[in-house]
C-alpha cells in the first residue's frame, strides 16, 4: 500500500511517523511552544532530525472549545513555515479545514491536506480536486466549540465507517484518485472517552475500507482520563496507542513525540522482521 502525495509516493509498507507542528497559541497539548516562525521551522528541522516521516503544519487549534481563527490569520501564522518545511525532504501536511486556506498551500506546494472535517466546507473538494496532493479525511461532526455537544452514537465504529465511506466516495467524484485518500477516525472530535475506545476496538473495520489509515493518539485527553496523568505526563500512554493503532491497521501515526514514537516503532518492525515463517 502506499499514499501518493503531490511530490512524494509514501510507501506504506511499514507504519510512518506524522510530526505534529502546531503554529498556535493556545493547541491543547503544546500551545505557544512554537508558535512563531523561526521556533516552528526549528521545530520542523528536529522533528525531521528525529525520523519524522511526514510533518502536519497547522495555524489553528481544533481542541474542544477552541475560538474559530479568520483564513488570513491561520494562513499568516503558517506560510512561511511552510515554505521552509517543504525544503526538508519530507512531505508536507498543511492541518486546515478552510478552502481559501487549502488554496494558498496548495499554491504553495503542500504535498497534503489534512482535513478534520473530511473537505465538507463549501468549495474544499474543489479547492483539493486536480491538485495532485494527498488528502487526509477524519470525522468529526460540528466545529471544535459545539462537537462535544455532538457526540451521540448508536453503533460509533459503524457510523464512523459510513462518514469516512461517504466521504472517501464524494473525493473520488470530484476526481481525487484512490490513492491519494487516507482515513482518519478523529480520536477526541465529537467523541466521549467511551466512544473514543469502543472506536479504537473496532478500529481495524476501519482500515478494512481499504483506504490508508492515519490515525491521532498523540497526548490526547482519553488517555489522561484512562491513566490520570496530565497532558505533560502523556508520552509512555500516546507510544501504547501508537503501538496498539498499529497493531490494528493504522498505517500513519500523528504524534507530537517523534523520536520517541520512531523507537518504538523500530521494537515492533525489529520483532516483524524475524518472523521467520507462520510456524516460527
Ligand atoms: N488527521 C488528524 N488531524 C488532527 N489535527 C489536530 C488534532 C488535535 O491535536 P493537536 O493538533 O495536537 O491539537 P490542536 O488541534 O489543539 O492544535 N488531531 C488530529 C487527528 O487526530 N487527526
Amino acid at each position: 500500500m502506499h499514499w501518493q502525495t503531490r511530490r512524494f509516493r509514501v510507501d506504506l509498507s511499514r507504519p510512518r511517523v506524522m510530526g505534529i507542528v502546531n503554529v498556535t497559541p493556545d493547541s491543547f497539548s503544546d500551545g505557544g511552544s512554537h508558535d512563531d516562525t523561526r521556533t516552528a521551522i526549528a521545530h520542523c528541522e528536529r522533528l525531521v532530525a528525529e525520523g519524522a516521516d511526514i510533518l502536519d503544519i497547522g495555524g489553528e487549534s481544533t481542541r474542544p472549545g477552541a475560538p474559530r481563527v479568520d483564513a488570513d490569520m491561520e494562513w499568516e501564522r503558517i506560510a512561511d513555515v511552510l515554505t521552509a518545511a517543504l525544503q526538508l525532504g519530507v512531505p508536507v501536511s498543511v492541518d486546515t479545514c478552510k478552502p481559501e486556506v487549502m488554496r494558498r498551500a496548495l499554491d504553495a506546494g503542500a504535498d497534503i491536506i489534512n482535513d478534520v472535517q473530511a473537505l465538507q466546507k463549501p468549495g474544499a473538494l474543489a479547492a483539493v480536486a486536480g491538485s495532485g496532493a494527498g488528502v487526509c479525511l477524519m470525522h468529526m461532526r460540528g466545529e471544535p466549540a459545539s462537537m462535544m455537544d455532538l457526540a451521540v452514537y448508536g453503533d460509533v465504529v459503524a457510523e464512523v465507517g459510513a462518514f469516512l465511506a461517504q466521504r472517501a466516495q464524494a473525493a473520488l467524484d470530484s476526481g481525487i484518485p484512490a490513492d491519494a485518500i487516507a482515513l482518519d477516525p478523529g480520536y477526541g472530535f465529537a467523541k466521549t472517552a467511551e466512544h473514543n475506545l469502543r472506536l479504537f476496538a473496532g478500529q481495524q473495520r476501519l482500515a478494512d475500507l481499504g483506504y490508508p489509515l492515519l490515525v491521532g493518539w498523540s497526548r490526547k485527553r482519553t488517555l489522561g482520563e484512562i491513566t490520570g496523568r496530565p497532558v505533560e505526563q502523556r508520552l509512555p500512554a500516546s507510544i501504547a496507542a501508537a503501538l496498539r493503532a498499529v497493531s490494528a491497521g493504522a498505517n500513519v501515526i500523528r504524534v507530537h513525540d517523534v523520536a520517541a514514537t520512531v523507537d518504538a516503532l523500530k521494537v515492533w518492525a525489529a520483532v516483524d522482521a524475524a518472523k521467520i515463517g507462520p510456524t516460527e
